[in-house]
Formats: C-alpha cells, structure tokens, sequence
C-alpha cells in the first residue's frame, strides 16, 4: 500500500528520500514543537552549510508575485555582541535611570542564543499584490524558518520585543525606514522537554461550510 499509516502518499516523489519513520518522527515533532527561550538555546551553532540550509528553506515561502517582499539579516560570533552593545546603549539612553543589571540584559539580547536571523519585511504598496499579503509572506518566512529549526534538530524562538520597532535600534542594525522587522528567529539546541501550554481547542476555532 503506497499510502502510509501517517497519511503520505508514498509515491509523490516529494516523499522518495523520506523514511517513513522519518517522516513520522517530524511529524510528530511539529506536533509537539515548543519554542525555546534563548536562554536556553546552547551551542554549537548551526554550521554555515546548516544555515544556508535554513535560510534556502525560509527564502522558498509562499509569497504572491515574486516580490520577495523579505529579507534576513544573520548574526552569529561576535556580531551578536555587536547588535547587543547597540540595543543597550539605546535602551541607556531612553532609560538613564535603569541599573546595570537591565543594561547587562539588553547587551545580551541577540547573544543568548548561538545563532539569530532576523527577517525584514519589505512589505510596500504594490499595483497588483496587496501589502497585507507581502506581510502574511514574512510571518510565513518566519515560520518556515521555526519548522526547519526544529527538523534539523535545533529549537528556535521567534521573538520581537521592544527594540523591533525602536527606529534608532533599526537604523543602527542596518534596517531600513520601509522596513519592518517580522521577527528575531533565535536558533540554538535544546533537548529538553518543555511543558506544554493551552493550545486553542479545534472546536471552538474550526468551522466546515
Ligand atoms: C510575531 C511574533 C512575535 C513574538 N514576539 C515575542 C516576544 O517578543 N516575546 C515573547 O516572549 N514571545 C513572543 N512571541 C511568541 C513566541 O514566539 C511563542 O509563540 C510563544 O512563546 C509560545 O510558544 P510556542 O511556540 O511553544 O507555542 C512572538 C510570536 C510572534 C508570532
């Protein structure tokens, strides 16, 4: 029988290279799939031939009209250092009252994390596609990003926080006043098994017309 247990129809060629035990153990990771805060994100990082896996992956989302309305900004080493020093130094600004304990935090906003990709919505008015789809397309890059994480074995955390819309933050990273950031994706290893939390009931937010 070509359509297994788990519902895959075997004989699209999609599936040729997949195991089904495969098959059924991202399945059943995706089912499971918990974000991981970057503290607990540990080394080693994704290697470059990892990353560029991730990053083929994330650029090959569903995105109406060719526009690659998106783009993504990686920081790993002593970039994330960098991008910390910058985020910290806004925030001691905003905040001259804050103690050096916060400001040690900000510092270490991209750096908890062995690897973090932002992706940069290039969402604009367009003739033919609506903007609002240019942004569903980064969210779905987003995303795309989370799930090859988890199927290479990594755990991500798809975060914005305060400095995603402070503009001098932005401008500092290299993002650009059209821009908008759609999420810091933090990548790095986790075994452990987080606890779950609610998850919406498919009764109350399914419907079949
Ligand atoms: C666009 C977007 C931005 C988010 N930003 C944050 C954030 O700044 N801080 C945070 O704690 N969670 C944030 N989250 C939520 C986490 O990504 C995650 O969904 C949440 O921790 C639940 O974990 P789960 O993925 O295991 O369900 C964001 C989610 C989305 C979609």
């Amino acid at each position: 029988m070509s359509v297994s247990a788990a519902g895959f129809d075997r004989r699209h060629p999609f599936y040729a290279e997949f195991s089904e035990p495969a098959m059924n153990e991202l399945i059943e990771k995706l089912k499971t799939r918990r974000s991981a805060p970057p503290a607990t994100l540990s080394g080693p990082a994704p290697t470059a031939q990892e990353i560029e896996t991730l990053l083929t992956i994330a650029a090959r989302t569903p995105d109406h009209g060719k526009l690659a309305p998106w783009r993504f900004i990686v920081f790993e080493g002593d970039a994330r250092e960098r991008a910390g020093a910058i985020i910290a130094d806004v925030y001691a600004q905003a905040n001259p009252g804050a103690g050096a304990e916060r400001k040690a935090a900000e510092q270490t906003r991209l750096s908890l994390a062995p690897l973090v990709i932002a992706v940069v919505s290039r969402a604009a008015p367009h003739p033919k596609i609506p903007e609002w789809e240019q942004v569903l397309s980064a969210g779905a890059v987003c995303m795309n990003l989370v799930v090859a994480t988890n199927a290479l074995g990594f755990a991500a955390a798809w975060l914005t926080e305060w400095y995603s819309y402070n503009q001098e933050v932005l401008a500092r990273l290299g993002v650009g006043a059209e821009e908008k950031i759609a999420g810091f994706v933090h990548i790095g290893r986790n075994d452990s098994r987080r606890e779950d939390r609610v998850r919406p009931a498919l009764a109350d937010i399914v419907t079949r017309f």
